[in-house]
Formats: C-alpha cells, sequence, structure tokens
C-alpha cells in the first residue's frame, strides 16, 4: 500500500526505525517512515471530512487530550523538567539543521505553561558575534505576535531578548514597533525564506501529529506559510517541535482535523525523531 507524505512523496506504509549518527552529534537521531498523517489516511479527518458534525467531536477528544497532558505536565519532577530541558536544547544546539539554518521562527518558553524551554537556544542566537574573528552569520529570528482572538498570529523580528513585554496570556512578546520606532520586519512580508520553524505543543506522535493549545494559530500561520513558500518557489521551512518525553503520544491517540499541520521531526531529551523525507535530506 502506498501513501502521500505531506510533501507528495510516496510513502510505503512500512516502519522502518534506523538508528544513525548522521543527523545530530548529541544523541541518536531516530529516522522513521511513517504513515503521514495526511488528510486521507487519517480515520478523524476522513470522517470529519464526510460528517462535519463529528467536528465536534473530534474538538471534544482534543480537550480532554489537552486537559489530562497538561495535569502530567504539572506532575513533572522539577528536576526532571530541568534535565530534559537542558538535553532538548542541546539536542538543538548542535544540530546540523540548526546550525546551518539562517532565518527561524521560534517560540518564547513560558514556564507556567510548563514548556519546554527554549531561554538558551534563544540566546545563543541572539547573542553578539565574537569579536576574535567568529565570522559566522548571525541568524534571523521571528518570534509570535498574538494579533487578536481569531487565529491571527504575526511573527516579528527580534535581535535582543529586551525587545519583549508580556502579553495578556503572559507569554513575551515584541512590540510591533522596536526602540528607534521603527516597525519590526514580518516574516510574511520578507524576501528572504525561513529554513526552521521551533514549535511548541503539548502533545505529540511519532508520525508527525502535534496538538496544540486550541487557539489555532500556529496551524492557521503554518498553512499560510506553506502557501507563500509554494507561490514563491522557496524550499519550505523544517517545521521541528520540541517535547518532554511525557508528552509522547501513541499512535491513534492525538485526534486530527485536516486544518492540523503534521510536523517534520521532534526533539525530545534522547534525541531527534524524524517524519520526514525533507528532514532526512536536511541532514544529508
Ligand atoms: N510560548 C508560546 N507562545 C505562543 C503560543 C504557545 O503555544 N506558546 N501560541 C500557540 O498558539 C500562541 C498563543 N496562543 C496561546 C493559546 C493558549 C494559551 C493558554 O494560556 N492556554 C491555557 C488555557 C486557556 C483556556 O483554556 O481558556 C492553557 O493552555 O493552559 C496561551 C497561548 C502564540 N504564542
Ligand atoms: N488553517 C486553519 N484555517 C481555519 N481554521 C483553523 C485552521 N487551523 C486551525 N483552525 C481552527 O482553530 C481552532 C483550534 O484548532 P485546534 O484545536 O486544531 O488548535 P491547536 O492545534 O490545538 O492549536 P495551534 O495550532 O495554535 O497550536 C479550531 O476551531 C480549528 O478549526
Amino acid at each position: 500500500m502506498i501513501l502521500m507524505s505531506r510533501r507528495n512523496q510516496q510513502v510505503p506504509y512500512v516502519v522502518k526505525l534506523l538508528m544513525t549518527q548522521a543527523c545530530t552529534l548529541a544523541s541518536p537521531t531516530i529516522f522513521t517512515t511513517l504513515r503521514r498523517p495526511s488528510p486521507p489516511c487519517s480515520a478523524a479527518m476522513t470522517a470529519a471530512a464526510v460528517d462535519p458534525s463529528n467536528l465536534d467531536s473530534i474538538f471534544h477528544q482534543k480537550k480532554l487530550l489537552r486537559n489530562k497532558v497538561k495535569k502530567e505536565l504539572r506532575q513533572m519532577d522539577p528536576t526532571s523538567r530541568i534535565q530534559q530541558d537542558d538535553a532538548i536544547q542541546r539536542v538543538v544546539l548542535e544540530a546540523p539543521w540548526f546550525k546551518s539554518c539562517q532565518r527561524l521562527c521560534a517560540y518564547i518558553s513560558c514556564a507556567a505553561l510548563r514548556e519546554v524551554d527554549t531561554s538558551k537556544i534563544l540566546a545563543e542566537i541572539l547573542k553578539e558575534p565574537s569579536k576574535d574573528g567568529d565570522s559566522r552569520m548571525r541568524k534571523m529570528l521571528y518570534v509570535p505576535r498574538v494579533e487578536d482572538k481569531n487565529r491571527n498570529m504575526r511573527m516579528l523580528h527580534i535581535s535582543k531578548i529586551d525587545d519583549l513585554i508580556a502579553n495578556s496570556m503572559n507569554i513575551l512578546e515584541p512590540h510591533p514597533v522596536d526602540a528607534d520606532g521603527k516597525e519590526r520586519e514580518e516574516v510574511m512580508s520578507s524576501k528572504e525564506p525561513v529554513d526552521l520553524f521551533l514549535l511548541p505543543g503539548l502533545a505529540f506522535d511519532k508520525s508527525g501529529r502535534r496538538l496544540g493549545r486550541g487557539g489555532g494559530y500556529y496551524d492557521t500561520f503554518l498553512e499560510r506559510y506553506q502557501e507563500l513558500a509554494k507561490r514563491q518557489n522557496w524550499k519550505q521551512p523544517l517545521l521541528i517541535a520540541l517535547s518532554y518525553s511525557e508528552q509522547i503520544m501513541d499512535e491513534g491517540v492525538i485526534p486530527t482535523t485536516p486544518n492540523d499541520v503534521p510536523i517534520d521531526a521532534l526533539v525530545l531529551p534522547s534525541g531527534v525523531i524524524s517524519m520526514s523525507e525533507a528532514f532526512r535530506q536536511s541532514c544529508e
């Protein structure tokens, strides 16, 4: 049986697990060739496509799963959390796809929401280039700003962590205008493509499903950005989420709808799980 992946490549209905050192210095990358959760192959999506009233049931199941995962995250041992935060960020900082990326969108982690910490990754991206001949280009960093309650989010350029202020949800985000009174660059208006998104989420599975916090901000934004990249003939950005081991679900547990955008890879404290051919190619 042959299925189509999100990049429209044929994916055999076979699960292959390969351990390889090719894509990470910190820990092994697990390459999985799995049935992609693209619309035709998800039971939940297929049902939703023929019966829109079924969406209510899917959203209800999503809500139950969010509550379960949030409870588990609140109960996590603080020492284990710190260890996992460090390990996950180390994997990212040492990964070839991170080192080589020139422009990325990343989330500003919120400790109260028990999100995987991104502070070390952000600090590394924003640190001043050393004066001792380090000629590496500074990466362009864009971070989310929620514009309204209708799933509208922008990704704005920041150059220092002080550019951020807490919003009504207590998440740090940039003001649309910088300290010099200049409008910040928005990623959707940039002339250059983004190579990488580092994504938050509540639950994930090994075939690329991602459950967010229920706002629909990321799915909406990612769909718009993928359409932009297609129109511009740009390479699609890698979509990589960061996850504690507690957030990995068995196959079939995460309910999905056609709007859910599948991810390319997942970073866990133990390494990277690859879910797409695009990710594998980025490691070559
Ligand atoms: N760090 C971070 N920034 C982000 C997101 C995110 O998930 N994490 N977003 C991703 O979309 C957008 C903001 N969306 C958000 C959606 C919900 C909640 C929140 O606090 N939800 C509560 C439940 C609220 C309720 O049910 O009424 C929670 O999850 O406990 C926060 C941000 C943009 N910025
Ligand atoms: N691309 C889209 N176009 C229109 N509506 C969307 C889109 N993506 C999500 N939505 C809507 O947003 C709401 C929240 O969706 P869902 O529960 O899947 O969010 P989530 O995946 O938890 O959140 P997020 O994407 O912000 O991480 C739903 O009503 C969903 O139909």
